[in-house]
């Protein structure tokens, strides 16, 4: 019998210009700010995350970096980070890994530069992800304001690569709390058998109680966003919600 396990959560925090800052769909100077990035992935850590999903975001936009302040973060937690943002050859690749997380997660990338991801994969195995960041089923990178192809063609092209899981977000739900996009989850576990990780607009607990309902079809995990930062529920509530 095929044992199902429990949904994973990995609340997260993104990184920008030295602060834990969420953004709405993704949009510059949308963000709002929630202070120290450390003291953020602390509290999740305090509260029983497993997971930290910690984002470079000014890397992400291709306008600076904090490489230094990630990699001081990911030294300080005990639990397992997937870090992200501006890792795109590598030199990033190497100093992202280097910090410690336990796997990264590439999206532009992953668009531009096929043969270094999978090389990378090659290289690297299970610490590589890569974010499949859509509108619709059109990709988008650089900071989500280029179009960068078609879904399911570049997960078709992914998985004959090797790669060994992908991190799905709903850019138009990314930080509205509109509830998540579980026909995109679906439809992305119907044409992958690799384990797939929901992203963007979870709002509740009744929210993340649908997303867990999609494990036995290949949703491994949630990033949690703006639903925790704004208070919506608690990480303990959230974590005992998906425990059943
Ligand atoms: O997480 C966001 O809010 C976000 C907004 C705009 C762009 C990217 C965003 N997040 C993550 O950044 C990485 C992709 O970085 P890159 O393209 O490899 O440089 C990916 O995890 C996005 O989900």
């Amino acid at each position: 019998m095929t044992e199902t396990h429990r949904l994973e959560l990995l609340p997260a925090v993104d990184v920008a210009d030295g602060q834990a800052v969420r953004l709405v769909k993704g949009e510059a100077g949308s963000e709002t700010s929630y202070g120290d990035p450390l003291a953020a992935a602390l509290a999740w850590q305090s509260a029983g995350a497993e997971w930290i999903h910690l984002v470079d975001l000014d890397a992400a936009f291709g306008k600076g970096s904090n490489r230094a302040l990630l990699a001081e973060v990911v030294g300080k937690l005990d639990v397992k980070v997937e870090l992200s943002g501006g890792i795109r050859d590598d030199a990033s690749l190497e100093a992202a890994l280097g910090t410690g997380c336990r796997r990264v997660n590439l999206g532009t990338a992953a668009l531009e530069t096929p043969d270094w991801v999978r090389s990378a994969i090659a290289r690297h195995g299970d610490r590589i992800a890569v974010g499949l960041d859509v509108r619709g089923t059109t990709l988008a990178g650089r900071g989500w304001t280029r179009e960068g192809g078609e879904l399911f063609e570049t997960l078709a092209r992914l998985d004959a690569d090797g790669c060994a899981r992908y991190v799905v977000t709903d850019v138009n739900k990314d930080g509205t709390l509109a509830g998540p996009n579980l026909r995109l989850l679906r439809d992305v576990c119907a044409a992958t058998d690799r384990p797939v990780v929901a992203s963007g607009g979870v709002s509740s607990l009744a929210d993340l109680r649908a997303i867990a309902e999609l494990v036995p079809l290949g949703v491994e995990g949630s990033i949690v966003g703006k639903a925790l930062y704004a208070q919506a529920f608690t990480l303990e509530e959230a974590l005992e919600a998906v425990s059943r």
